[in-house]
C-alpha cells in the first residue's frame, strides 16, 4: 500500500503587530495578532527536503510587520487582503494564503472629560476576528467577534426537554442565560465593502437581539441572532456561532434560613454546554 502526502500548509502564527498612526498629535492605534499561512504545492519541502517552494515563514512575519506600515490597517479585514495578496504573490506554489487577524481594541483614556490624544486604555474582553482566504480565482473574507460575554438575568428557560433515566435537570422557567459567544460571518463579496461599519452593524444586532428576544435555548437565540443579520445585511451569505452555555446555578440558602427566588448563583466555571449553530440563506452552497 502506497504512502503519500495529504493536506498540508504552513505558516507564521500569532504575530503581534501594533499599529500606531501619528501624523497629527492625535494618535491612533490599531493592535493585531496575525496569523499566516499558505497552502499549494509544498510536497518536496516534506520529502525530499527541498525548500525551493517555501517563503520561510520568517518572511511571512516580516510581511505582515511590513505592511502594517505600506498598506495600514484601516480595518483587519483590508490588511489582511492586502497582506494575503502579497504573500500569494510572492509564492508562485501557493495555490492560496489564508490571513486571520484578531484585533485587540484600545479606548483612549478620559481625561477631564475628553480622549487622550496619545494614551489608552485596553478594552476588556471582546476580539473582533478577520479571516482572509486569497486564491488565485479570488479573495473570501469571513468577519467575526470572539468571547463577547453576554448575560441577560431574565426572560430565558429551558423546560420540555427529553427525559431519560439519567436526567436530573428541572425545568427552568426563569433563568440567567450567559454565555462568551464567538460568531463569524462569511461575506459573499470582498470589494466595495466598509468593514468597519459592516462589523459594527453586525455587533449591534447581535448584541439588541440577545437583549430582546425571549430564550426558550440558547439554540433558539442563536437562530433569531442569525436570521436578524441575514435579514438585515444582505451581503452576509452565512454566520456561525459556537456558544458556551455558562450555566449559573440558583445556591441554596435554606439551610442559612434565607430563601433565594432567582438572586444568589453560583457561576459555574466547568463543563459547561457548548451550542453551535450555522445560519445560512436557503439558495447557499456550502463554501467548500
Ligand atoms: O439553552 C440550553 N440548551 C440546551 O441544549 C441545554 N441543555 C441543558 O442542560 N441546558 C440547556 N440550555
Amino acid at each position: 500500500m502506497g504512502i503519500r502526502l495529504g493536506p498540508n500548509r504552513y505558516g507564521k502564527a500569532e504575530s503581534r503587530v501594533v499599529r500606531i498612526v501619528r501624523d497629527t498629535e492625535r494618535h491612533e492605534i490599531r493592535d493585531l495578532t496575525v496569523s499566516t499561512s499558505l497552502h499549494g504545492d509544498f510536497t518536496a519541502a516534506h520529502t525530499d527536503g527541498d525548500q525551493s517552494h517555501v517563503l520561510p515563514t520568517d518572511t511571512q512575519k516580516n510581511t505582515a510587520f511590513a505592511f502594517a506600515k505600506k498598506h495600514g490597517v484601516a480595518s483587519p479585514e483590508d490588511y489582511a487582503i492586502a497582506l494575503g495578496s502579497r504573500l500569494l504573490e510572492a509564492t508562485p506554489y501557493a495555490t492560496g494564503a489564508e490571513v486571520v487577524v484578531d484585533e485587540h481594541a484600545w479606548d483612549r483614556i478620559e481625561v477631564d472629560g475628553a480622549g487622550h490624544d496619545h494614551a489608552f486604555v485596553r478594552r476588556g474582553g471582546e476580539v473582533r476576528t478577520a479571516r482572509v482566504e486569497v486564491e488565485r480565482d479570488g479573495v473570501h473574507v469571513t468577519s467575526g467577534v470572539k468571547d463577547l460575554v453576554l448575560l441577560k438575568s431574565t426572560g430565558s428557560e429551558f423546560k420540555g426537554f427529553l427525559r431519560d433515566d439519567y436526567t436530573t435537570l428541572d425545568d427552568a422557567d426563569d433563568r440567567i442565560l450567559a454565555t462568551a459567544l464567538r460568531a463569524t460571518w462569511r461575506h459573499s463579496r470582498a470589494d466595495g465593502v466598509d468593514w468597519n461599519a459592516s462589523y459594527a452593524a453586525v455587533r449591534a444586532l447581535v448584541l439588541s437581539t440577545f437583549a430582546t428576544t425571549y430564550s426558550r435555548a440558547l439554540q433558539e437565540t442563536l437562530y433569531a441572532t442569525g436570521r436578524a443579520v441575514l435579514e438585515a445585511h444582505e451581503g452576509i451569505a452565512e454566520i456561525s456561532f459556537v456558544a458556551p452555555n455558562k450555566h449559573h446555578f440558583l445556591v441554596d440558602l435554606a439551610p442559612f434560613g434565607l430563601d433565594n427566588p432567582g438572586e444568589v448563583f453560583i457561576a459555574a466555571d466547568r463543563p459547561y454546554g457548548l451550542i453551535e449553530a450555522t445560519v445560512t440563506r436557503e439558495e447557499e452552497d456550502r463554501w467548500p
